[in-house]
């Protein structure tokens, strides 16, 4: 696919996501005026510090004002708020997208803004890590990572496939889907393991017996690898959890029905289930990696990958 061109990017939302695109942005020359407005001056500062665009404003409106291309990064909550600041502003036949890591959600609170003219293609690239805020963003957070579509029926396919070459000149694998679909699969694969790590972090902190220190002391295990998640941003995931309620609250039924059988066989001391469980679970790991996925896996994945252990 040919590299894309914008006269006029928006980005609204200028944490580690907005950041991490400006800088890709610039980098593969997709546009000649990068737009930023954020809601809080101290991010925009910031932002401007670090010479992120060519123009910044506190107020979405301003900077999407003859923008061919707006990508909202804000918590997924924000959404509609955004929606409804930037709607009077958008030029006709602008494309408008976000990043959110829930869809559904999303559309239900940005689309019924979107003026007509104007293509909205919600998006979400599966790329991040536990940190937030302008400073964290690389240009190399998409390399190599997906990136899923969830258009609306009907959306205008030149402009899918124009914010497609998007996110592959950004570095991305592309995918589309619907977003019911997206938001069951990301809910198993993305937001349990962060409710999962959020939890077990919260009950070693509790347990009287295991003190901070010893907490501290002991977690280059296993735990280390769950305080990482655990220290993602609390509004980005409280968002994640009320905007995604039915989908994470059915994975967690199945996930706790899967605990409750195996915490039965470490009761009765079934060896020969617990085995076969881990034996399972071990070769699904070795298939994402031979899959040549290995990619998608979180940093402390990757060291693990490139050592062969
Ligand atoms: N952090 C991650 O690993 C990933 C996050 N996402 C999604 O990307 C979005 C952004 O996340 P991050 O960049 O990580 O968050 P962040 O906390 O680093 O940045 C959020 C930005 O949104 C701004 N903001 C908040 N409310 C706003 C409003 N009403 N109007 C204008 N700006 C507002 C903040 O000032 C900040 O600049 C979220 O929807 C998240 O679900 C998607 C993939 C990965
Ligand atoms: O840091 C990690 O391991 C992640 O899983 C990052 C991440 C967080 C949220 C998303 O919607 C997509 C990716």
């Amino acid at each position: 696919m040919t590299k894309p061109h914008f006269e006029k990017i928006a980005l609204v939302g200028i944490g580690l996501i907005g950041s991490s695109l400006a800088r890709v942005i610039r980098r593969e020359k997709l546009t000649s005026h990068i737009a930023i407005a954020t809601r809080s001056q101290a991010t925009l500062d910031e932002a401007r510090a670090l010479d992120l665009g060519d123009s910044y404003a506190d107020d979405a409106t301003t900077a999407v004002r003859d923008a061919d291309l707006v990508i909202v990064s804000v918590p997924v909550g924000s959404s509609g708020t955004v929606a409804e600041q930037i709607a009077p502003a958008l030029k006709p036949g602008a494309i408008v997208t976000d990043v959110g890591s829930t869809k559904a959600s999303v559309i239900a609170q940005m689309a019924p803004h979107m003026p007509e003219g104007v293509h909205f293609i919600p998006g979400h690239p599966i790329a991040g890590t536990e940190k937030s805020g302008p400073a964290a963003g690389f240009a190399d957070l998409f390399q190599g990572r997906w990136c899923i579509l969830t258009p609306l029926p009907g959306t205008d396919a030149d402009a899918i496939n124009r914010l497609g070459a998007f996110w592959e000149a950004c570095g991305s694998r592309l995918d589309t889907m619907d977003a019911n679909h997206h938001d069951k699969v990301l809910a198993i694969v993305s937001h349990l393991p962060h409710i999962i790590a959020y939890n077990i972090v919260g009950t070693a902190d509790d347990l009287e017996t295991v003190t901070q220190s010893e907490v501290i002391k002991y977690s280059a295990s296993g735990f280390r690898d769950f305080t990482r998640l655990a220290a993602s941003d609390p509004t980005m995931w409280r968002d994640v959890c009320l905007h995604n309620k039915d989908a994470i609250l059915e994975m967690l039924a199945r996930f706790s029905e899967d605990l409750s059988s195996l915490q039965r066989a470490i009761r009765w001391g079934d060896g020969d289930k617990l085995f076969e469980l881990f034996s399972h679970t071990r070769a699904v790991r070795r298939s994402i990696i031979e899959a040549g996925q290995e990619v998608d896996l979180p940093d402390f994945g990757r060291q693990a990958v490139a050592s062969k252990t």
